[in-house]
């Protein structure tokens, strides 16, 4: 068989559980597994929208525990092996024990684009575990490229095999994307992914400007279901890669099919680009705080756009999802001020 070029990872039931408000069932996941091993994807991520140990109050309850969904998953798997995604202060290292009994096979620790170093033993913990083992940086729009090297290092050094940079506001330009691989590939020895988001319109230009300057690691999701406007979409990938003569070693068919006759049925809405995602993209806000701006804004009365225009200008990070809530207050109490003080006409 011909190594495949590249890696296509799927993260619908991992990064589509921000779209799902984490609401999958047994049965979505065993059919979007099933689909997925038919396609012969290599990977796909199950796990909590913020990874393991993500379901809280702050984050959101799942409906259904990680622990069986995973399980669920790699029952039905001949071929696919599953994927958790662990950010360390959500997630802890039984976490990790515990999925890994459940059925995962690779680890992605994620940490923000400035923090590394709290990675260390969840890396570590994942070799010894002999997982596949990846760092995860993600709002790497947030960081200049000489702090992104330094921090793709950490990770290198504490044992990642591949080290990914993390589009998670969908803020970042085709050639920001060219620059930020290029640079890990010149000063890293490991692999380099991207995963990117949808919320400029620019995850497939991204992809491919990754795809270019070297990574071999690529996410995508299932009719781009995930936060903010969605991923690269898995199936298009797989389509665009291989036109372009990139081996991807996934069925086009197939991945259509699971696309198109399992994932469509179950996603609450379109995953399209609309103001607020938009937004997020244009001032580089968290995508996964989508659905909770949402809410505040109407608890407040208030333009989602005015909450997250404020949250980029804040540079709020991923685990102030609170701040969402003080913000959305503070616009309500400033408006509300400024109406009692306009006069009278
Ligand atoms: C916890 C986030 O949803 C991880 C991710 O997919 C991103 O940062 O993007
Ligand atoms: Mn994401």
């Amino acid at each position: 068989m011909t190594k495949r070029s590249v890696e296509i990872l799927d993260v619908t039931l991992r990064d589509g559980s921000h779209s799902m408000k984490h609401a999958f069932t047994k049965e979505q996941v065993r059919e979007t597994a099933k689909g997925l091993d038919k396609a012969k994807v290599n990977y796909f991520e199950v796990s909590h929208g913020d990874g393991l140990g993500g379901s809280s109050l702050q984050y959101g309850l799942s409906l259904v525990d990680e622990l069986e969904l995973i399980e669920v998953a790699a029952s039905v798997c001949e071929y696919s092996k599953i994927s958790v995604l662990l950010l360390p202060g959500i997630g802890t290292k039984n976490d990790l024990n515990d999925a890994v009994k459940a059925g995962a096979k690779m680890v992605r620790v994620a940490t923000h684009i400035t923090e590394a170093d709290v990675a260390k033993q969840h890396i570590e913990l994942g070799r010894e575990l002999g997982l596949k083992t990846v760092g995860f940086l993600m709002m790497a729009h947030m960081a200049p490229v000489e702090k992104l090297v330094e921090q793709a290092k950490l990770f290198e050094s504490y044992g990642a095999e591949v080290v990914y940079v993390t589009d998670s506001a969908g803020a970042l330009l085709p050639h920001e994307v060219t620059e930020r691989i290029t640079a890990l590939k010149n000063e890293l020895s490991c692999e380099i992914g991207f995963h990117g988001h949808n919320n400029l319109s620019m995850a497939m230009a991204n992809t491919v400007a990754a795809v270019q300057a070297g990574a071999t690691y690529i996410d995508g999701s299932l009719r781009a279901l995930g936060a903010g406007s969605g991923n690269t979409q898995t199936e298009v990938m797989v389509a665009v890669l291989e036109k372009m003569g990139y081996n991807t070693g996934i069925d086009l068919y197939s991945i259509i099919d699971v696309a198109n006759d399992v994932v469509a049925q179950y996603m609450p809405r379109p995953q399209e680009i609309n103001g607020s995602s938009l937004i997020m993209g244009y001032s580089g806000v968290y995508s996964s705080f989508l659905l909770h701006t949402e809410k505040a804004a109407k608890r407040f009365g208030i333009d989602e756009r005015d909450i997250l225009i404020e949250l980029g200008r804040m540079q709020a990070v991923g685990g102030q999802e609170d701040l969402i809530y003080e913000v959305a207050a503070k616009i309500a109490h400033n408006s509300s001020n400024t109406h009692t003080e306009a006069p009278i006409s």
